[in-house]
């Protein structure tokens, strides 16, 4: 990684919405002092759940919401002072999508590219690479309101990408599609960063997304980096191995448990859940063997035995108690915001 000056670097970044009025005022505190650094060529997830703040962080760092605390500054430029400079650095790609329902999709694509300043004979072939890997060619004559919700994702993307961006956010850029077309954009946007050095800060629900694509994650919940690292580190800190025993006889489950309870270098607390009993053991390839003669030993049999490597969702369990797919606050009253997606100014 390179040691120039970073791409995305935010210190104490926070956003409180105010919502209702009058005695029904109050303040939602989105994002609470995040710092984040994000160095040219990164591949960087934004991984919590519901709520936690992800999309109010990559609207401040898109121009479309002014932070009320902290500061941003993206490729180099102030998102307060210089948001016109920060947006003709970057591509986005929101939540909602940004294209209309009228013109023609590749006509679309074109004219983004158009307004930010490229040749019609460079952007056409562009526009249409890039439709034929996210694997709409086809629909170059068709207009949004004629395609399904994932083909219109895609050309989201596409308009996002079509003027070669030095950093790509990408919010949910893959909810709504299929596995071979999250599978396309997974590949698309490893080529952006290999080819052309792209940077991209993506936010995610799924575990397998973040995992697969990301040079390093970062945890957030409720508006706070609550951890930042490789995948690899993370699951690295998380401790141990999944160990679950499916018994034959559910009546034995409980002598199973103190079984299990009693196996490894130290005694664990065990989790019992019908025929089904679990705990993490820190070295589950040296230490099952024991468990199973242990468990053979007290005439008990086993349906199934599973070990599981430690996941994100482990990862974020550890760190909050709590599963990355419980549903956090759902957005409540709603102040609508400018938005001003992708377009220069
Ligand atoms: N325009 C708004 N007005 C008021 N509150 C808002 C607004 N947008 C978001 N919030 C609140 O801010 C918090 C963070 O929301 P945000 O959309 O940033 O979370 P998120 O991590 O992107 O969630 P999701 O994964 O569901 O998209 C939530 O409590 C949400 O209800």
């Amino acid at each position: 990684m390179t040691s120039t000056k970073p791409m995305i670097e935010t210190r104490g970044l926070a956003h409180t919405f105010t919502v209702g009025r009058g005695r029904a005022r109050r303040e939602v505190p989105a994002v609470v002092g995040v710092d984040l650094v994000v160095r040219p060529g990164e591949i960087v997830g934004l991984l919590g759940p519901n709520g936690a703040g992800k999309t109010t962080t990559m609207r401040m760092l898109t121009t479309t919401l002014r932070p009320t605390g902290g500061s941003a500054s993206v490729a180099g430029h102030d998102v307060v002072r210089e948001p016109g400079a920060v947006r003709r650095r970057i591509g986005y790609v929101s939540q909602s999508g940004g294209v209309s329902g009228l013109a023609r999709a590749g006509h679309e694509v074109i004219d983004r590219g158009l307004l930010y300043g490229g040749r019609t004979r460079d952007v056409e072939p562009r526009a249409r690479a890039l439709m034929a890997e996210l694997d709409i060619e086809g629909l170059w004559e068709r207009t949004p309101r004629e395609m399904s919700g994932g083909q219109r994702r895609r050309l989201d993307l596409a308009m996002g990408l079509i003027h070669q961006p030095d950093l790509v956010l990408l919010d949910e850029p893959t909810s709504g599609l299929d596995p071979q077309s999250r599978a396309n954009l997974w590949a698309h946007v490893r080529r952006l960063r290999a080819e052309r050095g792209t940077t991209v800060l993506l936010t995610t629900h799924y575990l397998d997304e973040a995992d697969a694509l990301s040079d390093r994650i970062v945890v957030v919940d409720a508006g706070r980096v609550i951890a930042a690292d490789t995948p690899d580190a993370l699951k690295a800190a998380v401790s141990g191995d999944l160990v679950d025993l499916g018994v034959l006889d559910p009546r034995d489950a409980d002598r199973a448990a103190s079984v299990l309870a009693a196996a490894g270098d130290a005694p664990g607390a065990v989790e019992v859940d019908g025929a089904r009993v679990r705990r993490r053991l820190r070295h589950a390839a040296t230490e099952v063997p024991a468990l199973t003669r242990a468990l053979q030993d007290r005439g008990i049999l086993l349906a199934s035995l599973e070990v599981r490597r430690p996941t994100l969702e482990d990862v974020f369990l550890d760190l909050t108690g709590r599963s990355l797919r419980d549903d956090g606050v759902e957005p409540d009253a709603l102040t609508v915001e400018p938005e001003l997606v992708g377009v220069p100014a």
